[in-house]
């Protein structure tokens, strides 16, 4: 088999870029009618979330600033170590801010669940969350998420951010991997 062909690796488009940017375009309206009296600070956590944030926040008409945080719990498996390491943090003082995080996707939970208690602690008005996919059958932990773009079954997903041993992030659309490629 050609190792290049992306489309051997897959195994169903879950959400084609046009349903993506339809959703995220909702999202930004929702976000902006919730934001209208205050300023929001968006922090993109690294990787996963560059292509929505990248998406997210040109559909904003709210005051955004823009910040970004690495951390990792997956490696180059398909299941959360549930051990978060930050690799880089935000350069925004937190203090009094309203903080909208913004992630690819919940799995575990456990991510996100040490990321809000993380940011809480430093001192902002607010924290909320928004995700693109979520799975639900798949929560560990209970987190509150404000807005979420698309519930999904508990199948690993690739594409819009979300990498598989790296791979796979520059996709436009999302779906499901074909077991040859992690079996
Ligand atoms: O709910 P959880 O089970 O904790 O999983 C969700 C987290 O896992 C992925 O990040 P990853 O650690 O793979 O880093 P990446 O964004 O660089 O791919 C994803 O982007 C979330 O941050
Ligand atoms: O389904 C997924 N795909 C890619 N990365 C992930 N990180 C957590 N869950 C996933
Ligand atoms: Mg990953």
């Amino acid at each position: 088999m050609d190792s290049h062909d992306v489309q051997a690796d897959l195994k169903h488009v879950l959400y084609t870029k046009e349903e993506i940017q339809q959703r995220v375009q909702e999202l930004a309206a929702e976000i902006d009618r919730d934001y209208a009296d205050r300023d929001v600070l968006i922090v993109g956590v690294l990787k996963g979330a560059v292509m929505v944030m990248a998406d997210l926040a040109r559909a904003m008409h709210s005051h955004v600033t823009m910040d970004w945080m690495a951390v990792s719990s997956y490696g180059s498996g398909t299941q959360s170590s549930g051990v978060v390491r930050i690799l880089k943090d935000l350069e925004t003082d937190l203090m009094g801010k309203h903080v909208l995080i913004v992630e690819d996707i919940i799995d575990s939970g456990l991510t996100l669940s040490w990321l809000k208690a993380n940011l809480l602690s430093r001192g902002p008005a607010s924290v909320e969350i928004c995700t693109l996919l979520r799975k639900p059958e798949a929560a560990k932990v209970t987190i509150d998420v404000k807005y979420v773009g698309y519930d999904i079954p508990n199948e690993f997903v690739v594409g819009y951010g979300l990498d598989f041993a790296e791979k796979y992030r520059n996709l436009d659309f999302i779906g499901t991997l074909a077991p040859h490629v992690y079996e």
